[in-house]
């Protein structure tokens, strides 16, 4: 059984139907990709499976649990993280400390927020362990704001990655990067892939192709294509619609 899968999901916004009849399954350890062109139904997707919306028919089971139509906070109470493609951090807050505060440790003790939140040591450590698996142990006490564009990305996944969960829904996230920044989040990717089942919806197709186990077409709100992406270089019809890039 995959870890997180959604079955026939239908969403439609007013008279538009936005997705039809959607299945997508995420195998536990595994990286997968959703990738379409434009307005193809990539974001409402993802916003479904994170609980931001919820679907007008269809299932989303994790690990067997049936979770559509909860809430995003007690979706990522379960155990699923996902990052946003606007960046979502507090730029004069210290690298540090955007992930402290949201470390459920942190978020269930509330009486903590008028403290110093430097001053406990579990957290702290906690928070650096973080920081070290993203690759910002020597940024800890910068401000957020001084961070490159890559460092504040990989520091957005840090603060979803502070909840430890099962898995981790990333949400394009080589948008706005550059080729440096693009070759650092890959090897940042191939390090949590150890350790993390990681979902990601991609423009960037050669950074998905080189990462992805498997992935998923999304066209006109539909699945129209899934495989490995030598699979899916085989498919005809997508090497002629969307990957002559990297095909
Ligand atoms: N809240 C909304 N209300 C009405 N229509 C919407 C809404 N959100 C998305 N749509 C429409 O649904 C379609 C799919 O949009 P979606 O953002 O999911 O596509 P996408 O594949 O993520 O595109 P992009 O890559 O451009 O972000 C588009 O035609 C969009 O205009």
């Amino acid at each position: 059984m995959a870890l997180f899968e959604a079955v026939h999901l239908h969403k439609r916004f007013g008279s538009r139907v936005v997705l039809e009849d959607v299945s997508l399954a995420f195998e536990a350890g595994k990286v997968s990709g959703i990738m379409g062109p434009n307005g193809a139904g990539k974001t409402t997707t993802f916003n479904i499976l994170t609980g931001r919306f919820a679907p007008d028919r269809g299932a989303i089971r994790f690990e067997g649990r049936d979770i559509a139509g909860r809430p995003p906070h007690a979706i990522a109470r379960m155990g699923i993280a996902r990052s946003f493609q606007l960046m979502t951090l507090f730029d004069e807050s210290v690298v540090v400390e955007n992930v402290m505060l949201a470390l459920p440790a942190f978020r269930a003790a509330q009486t903590r927020v008028a403290t110093d939140v430097f001053a406990d040591k579990a957290l702290m450590d906690e928070a650096r362990e973080v920081l070290a698996l993203v690759g910002l142990g020597h940024r800890a006490f910068q401000k957020a704001k001084d961070l490159s564009y890559g460092e504040r990305r990989a520091l957005e996944i840090g603060v979803a990655l502070a909840a430890d969960p099962k898995i981790l829904f990333l949400d394009e996230p080589t948008s706005g990067l550059g080729a440096e920044a693009t070759r650092s989040l890959a090897a940042l990717v191939r390090r949590l892939r150890e350790r993390f089942t990681i979902v990601m919806i991609e423009h960037d197709m050669r950074f998905l192709f080189e990462l992805a186990d498997e992935i998923s077409v999304i066209h006109w709100g539909q699945v129209i294509a899934h495989g490995t992406p030598s699979e899916l270089m085989a498919n005809k019809w997508v090497r002629r619609s969307a990957l002559a890039e990297v095909a």
